[in-house]
């Protein structure tokens, strides 16, 4: 058992749920921290920075805990696709993304802080391949007026109505949605934890 607190320094309510959904005792802590990207980075690496900087902004204002922090990115050729800007926006991307397979990457940072110090930090990033099936207009159109795909990478959830648009996934579901649970365990288990044995509601 640790005494530590986890901390969730995300503000995406789909990571809040995962989290959630595992009876996990966590506190939510958001910052606002400036996500340009260096030039030609590469997507893996580019999740990785984002969630480090995520995790990081919100370590420095903590005491004792496992902060987490997370970034997800849509690849289509080798291009990066963020939030869209607007409903025109997601249009172009969804018309794109249609009929094709793309990747998911979602980068986590786990950083343990101890009296105010961060202790260690580690950042691992993973991969899933989604096929998206062909879409009409109208269906396009259907779909940005929902609502959904204004604040998600890519213009479309999986979890949500979006699932309506994916034929098949190769690699982690949770990935898609906006971190991985196996691979946060792993970095839990890494730094000498694991999410039930520390952090389960009923061990509170
Ligand atoms: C591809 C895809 C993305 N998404 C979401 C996950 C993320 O919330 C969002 C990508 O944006 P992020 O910048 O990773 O996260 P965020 O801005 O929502 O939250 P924060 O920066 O505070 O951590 O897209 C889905 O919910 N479903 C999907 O299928």
């Amino acid at each position: 058992m640790t005494n530590k607190e986890l901390i969730l320094a995300s503000g995406s309510p789909r990571r809040q749920e995962i989290l959630a959904d595992l009876q996990l005792a966590f506190q939510v802590r958001t910052s606002d921290v400036d996500e340009t990207l260096p030039p030609g980075i590469q997507p893996d690496e580019a999740v990785k920075y984002l969630a480090l900087k995520k995790a990081q902004a919100v370590a420095s204002t903590c005491s004792s805990a496992l902060v987490i922090g997370a970034d997800t990115i849509v690849v289509l050729d080798g291009q990066i696709l963020g939030k869209p800007a607007d409903a025109a926006d997601a249009i172009r991307m969804l018309s794109r993304l249609q009929g094709r397979v793309h990747q998911v990457y979602t980068g986590i940072a786990l950083i343990e802080v101890e009296e105010g110090h961060i202790i260690r930090e580690i950042t691992r990033a993973r991969k899933t391949d989604v096929w998206m099936r062909e879409l009409s207009r109208e269906k396009m159109e259907w779909y940005v007026r929902t609502g959904e795909p204004l604040d998600k990478a890519g213009a479309y959830g999986i979890q949500g109505y979006g699932a309506i648009l994916i034929d098949r996934i190769d690699g982690c579901y949770f990935n898609v949605v906006g971190m991985s649970i196996s691979l946060l365990e792993q970095m839990m288990e890494e730094l000498g934890y694991s999410m039930f044995d520390d952090f389960s509601k009923s061990r509170k």
